[in-house]
């Protein structure tokens, strides 16, 4: 069930009881859809977790979240034992433990992971008014979690618990065959309602009756399931990567292949074979957003190697459509240019004088953009990636499906075992500096029986600020401008040792669990040479945020700085960390904003291959080089994909795949990691979308969606009136097409990953039709 409340509404509930069947830790409740403005008020409730962290890491993660500034007050979250509490049920239920929420307030920020499901979460307070109680009917293995992604923890207690259910449900069966009545295992939990009546008395009426319905009809699916739930967990525990279909492939209902079409949007759910792809039109090629974007086909006169137009697809930006004969120009003033935001000036002053102090480097800070600090996922208004004005550019064709849940999962271990694991994680990144991945995990986890000191959190931290300062603090980086805003920060353009450079910053808190991302997209886009892949020159880490001490010189980390020393005091307060990823700067910015371009794509259905079959030709290399080290990108789309400049390219531009946020290392045992569910709308695969399992044939379905895309000059996805939907020529191509071209377009988003090819064999067949072309 899920509600959407009003802006300025409040939604109180009173005595009632909660499960979230989900296998989520943390924020991952998703029962409310998108309320922006809107307030939950919880007061003496129960809430139910089928999975979550220890209480105790629990209640850690709880305290360490903000808590906004219209609940005045403090967040108090208690753990209490042997708690009896008298509900609904017929007995009273009696809890070892439990966490008690007396008093907590929280923002639920906008999450659009679901969104090729139509689905909005988020953009609400929580309050827990009235004490409340939280409880796990599982809890994640510690150990687990110490050793292995959360994800892959919290799949393998799923399997334990299905299995368990099967279990029991066989033995129900068997008394119930044998003529007794078996265990009753409908649980209603709706707590004993002991406050006021009316609205908000009768919304929780509504929700135990829908609860104790729900409970029935659980009890009969659940027989129904049995036998598929045996077979599943024998899967899992044979390794089979086939997953669930109950909640997984049940959730988007058709698994058939082909495009579902509703009212919220489309999931493309592959193809099979060649079955049923649309009839190609060019009228459809013309489709573009209806809802007042007109950049999703904006056809420019020149290509960057012959014309002297700027390229730009944001809405509001001036397109110039001066033409010219192709005359072979430089393409230095033809790029599609990735505009500037002026510096803000502080922000300047902080890399450029930090070593005047830390002071301007704490201000920048907070003039960081938020959701770098926040943790959660943001609403993401644009496809265009150097947007100037994200409150201009909303296309929906590049919606983001960055989890809270996800990262929530990814995060387990750190609220598990906090400090200890801010240490490991930043040797992982020390470590794997300039190195090869292969052989190696960044997940690397603290040993499980330790947690380190905050002494010895410190200690890791001034290490690798030591580290990173002796790569790149020495020379001053100028920064020019904003390129854009991420997920998780700011990127800027500036100048370093002399070089044209993008400086990704990314801000977290020692607790947070944007660390981990942070520290992981550091670590692995610096262990990566390849000359498709954007470069990662060096990193740097600053510490901001830090609480007023003794004296302002130890509010410094310096590289002598001695975590056993006087200084130790003044390290504690240290509360929010910067990282600078200082990365190859792409001059031609996103291959998003190529499309359209007429000297690549003639016109409707008729394209330069020899031009844009090696832009793909360097996406697959690219993919190919990941995948050879068992990193799955996670986020393949077109703003991820950069240009640079290379006159030697029929195109005029090298590809250069970027933004390694959703990217995973995959174990040497594993072909896929599960319970992920990330990437971008429209370029997501079924089973990422369905069932969370990111592999390396994620990756290629997404790099098939490109094909298309590379092919027609535009993207795939379109925003109309009803919602966002692919173009209606998806996945089809016109009768021009090489058949190489098609065939290894359509064998990339094949609807089960088994089928899909290799990023090797795309690499080879692409080459081959270039070799064709250039012989024809
Ligand atoms: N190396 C680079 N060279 C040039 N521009 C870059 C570079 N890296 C990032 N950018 C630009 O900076 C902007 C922000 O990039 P970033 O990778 O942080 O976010 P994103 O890909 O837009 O979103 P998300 O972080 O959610 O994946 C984008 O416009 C991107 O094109």
């Amino acid at each position: 069930m899920l509600f959407s409340i009003g802006p300025g509404y409040f939604m109180t509930w009173i005595g009632i009881g909660v499960f979230y069947d989900h296998a989520t830790l943390g924020p991952g409740v998703r029962a409310y859809r998108l309320s922006p403005g809107a307030r939950i008020v919880y007061d003496k409730c129960l809430i139910r977790r089928l999975i979550g962290l220890p209480y105790e890491d629990a209640i850690r993660n709880a305290e360490s979240l903000i808590r906004p500034a219209a609940f005045p007050g403090n967040q108090t979250v208690l753990l209490v034992n042997n708690v009896t509490l008298l509900t609904s049920e017929p007995e009273p239920r009696v809890l070892d433990r439990a966490t008690l929420l007396v008093d907590y307030a929280g923002s639920v920020a906008p999450d659009t992971s679901m969104a090729s499901q139509g689905l909005f979460f988020g953009g609400y307070d929580v309050w827990i008014h009235g004490p409340s109680y939280f409880i796990n009917e599982y809890f994640v293995n510690a150990t687990c979690l110490a050793t292995r992604p959360s994800s892959e923890c919290v799949a393998l207690l799923l399997n334990d618990i299905e299995l368990e259910k099967a279990r029991k449900e066989a033995a129900k069966q068997a008394a119930a065959d044998s003529g007794s009545g078996g265990e009753d295992n409908t649980a209603t939990i709706v707590v004993a309602v002991v406050v006021p009546v009316g609205s908000v008395l009768l919304a929780a009426l509504v929700g135990s009756i829908w609860w104790a319905r729900r409970n029935r009809r659980r009890e009969l699916e659940q027989r129904q399931r049995v036998k598929a739930a045996a077979d599943k967990a024998a899967d899992l525990e044979a390794g089979d990567p086939r997953e669930k279909t109950g909640s997984g492939g049940g959730r988007l209902g058709v698994l058939a292949g082909g495009l579902r079409r509703s009212g919220d949007g489309d999931v493309f759910l592959g193809v099979e074979g060649e079955h049923g792809l649309p009839q190609w039109s060019e009228a459809a090629h013309l489709e573009a957003d209806d809802v007042g974007d007109k950049s999703q086909h904006t056809p420019l006169t020149k290509p960057a190697a012959c014309s002297r137009q700027r390229i730009s697809d944001n809405a509001s930006s001036t397109t110039d459509t001066e033409a010219g004969a192709c005359s072979g120009n430089s393409s230095a003033d033809l790029q599609p240019t990735p505009h500037l935001q002026p510096p803000p000036a502080v922000l300047s002053a902080g890399l450029e004088g930090r070593q005047d102090g830390e002071e301007g480097l704490a201000q920048a800070g907070q003039q960081e953009h938020p959701s770098g600090k926040e943790g959660h996922t943001q609403m993401y208004t644009g496809g265009h990636s150097s947007s100037l004005d994200p409150s201009q550019d909303t296309r929906m064709s590049a919606l983001r499906m960055k989890p809270i849940f996800t990262r929530t999962l990814d995060a387990a271990p750190y609220f598990m075992s906090g400090a200890a694991a801010v240490g490991q994680s930043i040797k992982a990144l020390t470590a794997f500096s300039g190195t090869d991945l292969q052989g190696s995990t960044v997940n690397v986890k603290p040993p499980p029986d330790h947690v380190s000191s905050p002494e010895e959190v410190v200690a890791e931290l001034g290490a690798m600020v030591k580290e990173l300062r002796s790569n790149a603090n020495h020379v001053a980086i100028v920064l020019e401008g904003v390129l854009g805003h991420g997920s998780f920060g700011t990127v800027y353009k500036g100048t370093w040792q002399g070089l044209p450079v993008a400086i990704k910053t990314v801000v977290f808190s020692a607790n947070q669990e944007s660390r981990r991302h942070a520290l992981k997209e550091a670590a692995l886009c610096q262990s990566i040479g390849h000359p498709n892949v954007i470069a990662t020159y060096a990193t740097e880490l600053q510490p901001i945020g830090v609480l007023p001490s003794r004296d302002k010189s130890s509010d410094r980390v310096s590289p002598s700085d001695d975590p056993s020393s006087s200084q130790k005091t003044s390290h504690l307060n240290i509360t929010d960390w910067r990282l600078y990823i200082i990365q190859e700067f792409a001059d031609g910015g996103p291959l998003a904003n190529l499309y359209g371009h007429r000297a690549l794509w003639l016109s409707p259905g008729v394209v330069n291959l020899a031009a844009v079959v090696p832009l793909a030709l360097g996406i697959a290399r690219a993919l190919a080089h990941l995948h050879s080290k068992r990193i799955v990108h996670g986020d393949l789309n077109p703003n991820n994909v950069l240009l640079k400049q290379d006159p030697a390219q029929p195109s005029g531009y090298g590809v250069k795949v970027g933004d390694f946020g959703l990217s995973v290392l995959l174990p040497h045992d594993r072909t896929h990691l599960s319970n992920i569910v990330m990437g971008t709308m429209f370029y997501i695969c079924p089973e990422v979308a369905c069932k969370g399992h990111v592999g390396p044939p994620a990756d290629v379905f997404s790099l098939g969606v490109i094909l298309w895309e590379l092919y027609h000059g535009r993207r795939a996805g379109i925003r109309t009136q009803e919602g966002p939907r692919y173009c209606s020529n998806f996945p089809s191509f016109p009768p021009g097409c090489p058949e190489e071209y098609r065939r290894i377009t359509l064998h990339c988003m094949q609807r089960r990953p088994q089928d899909r090819p290799d990023a090797v064999t795309i690499v080879s067949t692409l080459q081959r039709l270039l070799d064709n072309l250039g012989a024809a």
